[in-house]
């Protein structure tokens, strides 16, 4: 750890190697401190830290078929509708909302962390039920379980501290996935395919993971995905969807996308050895002078602009790309216009203080707490 030669690409014009959808690529695998997900054997399942090329594409064509399944899309339209109800209060509110969306997603049950919040917030306090303990638990073992280095998990402050609460955390997550698996997988086996009415994406995942027949480099048929890894799948929900959806060109989330280097190659004309991580820095590209007219306004207009070069859009990549780029694209897009719908139709938006800076913060993520927004309910014409 802290020993790998890290390269950062700032230019659009260096990136296509880390972009590309060959499957030859040098730069298949993300490069993050992945020790600490190796010993938890997430380095093996789901999709964002899998390092293990076969079972990355199935999982990852199963996924990719979850994801633009028509009525799982429309299922999540109708689940954001139904929970926007419940916030209409910003900021904190957000990551409490995904979170509840990706368990309405994934399992098709209503979760309660939005309301676990509110009574953490009220001064008339309640006596929690069961459900909201249970939400509760699962937005703070989450958060608990993605810390991705073992050795600031075990070393650094504060996060040493709570070594022994992380570890329980994970199980404590783990065994409540794979109660939910098992229960909804028996579930199936006693009711035929065509009679099943739900389109979670669970449901989705254990039916479509029975029909595919899906071949390895080697030729060999791959089996089809076990509950570890239906695991590792469901929690890409959260690690992957769920704080990435706040997102712009001029701070994009997550800021950079890093590739770890199988053999030596080059890039730019320099040669760059096996096992450097080469980054691509979406923060940096995106703001690159060469590329965007006054890049560091805020002008989402020239999205709109026939006159916009389709040289700018293939600078943008909120979303990454290649073989590796986001799975959830269509997704997070569908739940961002249907939020920013909702939003809009009802209220105006504005900054409370015109005169105060954006500070942000970076942790694998971009974060901003100091611009505080005013939601106005829009009035009738
Ligand atoms: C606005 C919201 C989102 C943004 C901006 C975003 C952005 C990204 C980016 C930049 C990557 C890395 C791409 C690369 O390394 O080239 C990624 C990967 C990924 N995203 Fe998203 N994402 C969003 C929402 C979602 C959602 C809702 C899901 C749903 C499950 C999701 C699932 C994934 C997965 C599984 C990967 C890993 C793909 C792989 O390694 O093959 N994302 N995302």
């Amino acid at each position: 750890m802290f020993s790998e030669r890290n390269i950062w690409l700032c230019n659009p014009s260096l990136v296509d190697k880390l972009f590309t959808n060959s499957t030859k690529t040098n730069f298949f695998c993300r490069a993050l401190s992945t020790n600490g997900f190796k010993e938890l054997g997430m380095d093996k399942v789901g999709i964002v830290f899998n390092r293990d090329f076969d079972s990355w594409k199935y999982n990852r064509r199963i996924l990719n078929y979850t994801l633009t399944n028509v009525k799982v899309l429309k299922g999540y339209m109708e689940a954001v509708k139904k929970l926007f109800i419940e916030i209409e209060d910003f900021s904190q509110w957000m990551r409490r909302f995904i979170t509840d969306l990706a368990l309405n997603m994934n399992f098709g049950d209503h979760a309660f962390s939005m309301a676990g919040y509110f009574n953490s917030l009220s001064k008339y306090k309640k006596n929690p039920t069961h459900e909201i303990i249970e939400s509760e638990k699962f937005i703070k073992m989450i958060f608990m379980t993605f810390c991705p280095s073992n050795f600031i998990r075990r070393y650094v402050p504060p996060l040493c501290f709570f070594h022994l609460r992380f570890q329980w955390n994970y199980n404590w997550l783990t065994n409540e996935f794979s109660r939910i698996i098992q229960k909804r997988t028996q579930e199936i086996e006693n009711v035929s395919l065509d009679k099943l009415n739900t389109h979670d994406v669970l449901d989705t995942l254990l039916t479509v993971n029975k029909a595919q027949d899906l071949k390895g480099s080697n030729g060999k048929a791959i089996k089809p995905m076990d509950e570890r890894e239906i695991f590792g799948v469901l929690l890409e929900f959260f690690v992957a969807g769920v704080e990435t959806v706040e997102t712009s060109r001029l701070k994009t989330n997550p800021p950079i996308n890093p590739r770890e280097l199988y053999e030596q190659d080059e890039i730019g004309g320099y040669i760059i050895p096996k096992g450097s991580t080469v980054i691509a820095c979406a923060d940096a590209i995106h703001l690159h002078k060469n590329y965007w007219e006054n890049p560091n306004e805020f002008i989402p207009e020239r999205f709109l602009s026939n006159d916009y070069p389709l040289s700018m859009s293939q600078k943008l990549f909120t979303f990454g790309g290649g073989l590796r780029g986001c799975v959830g694209k269509q997704l997070a897009m569908l739940e961002m216009k249907t939020i920013l719908v909702l939003l809009f139709r009802k209220y105006d938006v504005d900054l409370l203080n015109h005169n105060v800076d954006a500070k942000d913060k970076t942790y694998l993520l971009n974060s901003c707490n100091s611009l505080m927004v005013r939601f106005k309910i829009r009035k009738e014409e």
